[in-house]
């Protein structure tokens, strides 16, 4: 749908991380996945515009690229992935490690280097399990595993 066909206050965007397209409420700068059916509106509705998050990610051998700075060639199966990020969770919730110290130690992202840290993000800006488990967590609280393209995340909302 072009630009001009949109419901007023809408623009069309492209996704630099997913190449999707993503609609932006010009007025709140809120953003979306679904092709918008009515005038945007012109004050924020729900939620934070953006949020900061650490997390750590687990690779599997289905995983869109299973390779990491820990591990040249990821051949652990998706059961086994979900396995170990169940059992680091657990030494978190538990207080036996710290997320950024299990983080920098075993997550399979490059962010690891920043103890999970993936810096603030609006919406669009990653896969959506990804996004709608992010934007669900309250400020401090540790998501339960999330399935992406990329593998198994627990997600832990800082700002
Ligand atoms: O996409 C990245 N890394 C991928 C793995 C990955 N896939 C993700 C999917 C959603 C959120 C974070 C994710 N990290 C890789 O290393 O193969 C990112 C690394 C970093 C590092 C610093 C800040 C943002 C990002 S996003």
């Amino acid at each position: 749908m072009a630009d001009e066909q949109l419901p007023a206050g809408w623009e069309k965007r492209l996704s630099r991380s997913t190449g999707q397209h993503y609609y932006l409420n010009i007025y709140t700068k809120e953003s979306q996945w679904d092709v918008p059916d009515k005038p945007a509106e012109p004050v924020s509705s729900s939620g934070p515009e953006q949020v900061q998050c650490s997390h750590l990610l687990v690779k599997h051998k289905d995983s869109r690229r299973p390779s990491s700075w820990r591990e040249e060639n990821i051949i652990r199966t998706k059961e086994e992935a979900l396995e170990l990020v169940k059992s680091y969770r657990e030494q978190i919730v538990q207080g036996k490690a710290s997320f950024a110290d299990l983080a920098s130690k075993y997550s399979d992202c490059s962010s690891a280097k920043r103890g999970g840290d993936l810096g603030s993000f609006k919406k669009g800006a990653m896969q959506k399990p990804f996004e709608e488990a992010s934007f669900a967590l309250k400020v401090g609280e540790l998501s339960e595993p999330v399935f992406t393209d990329s593998g198994v995340h627990i997600i832990l909302r800082t700002v």
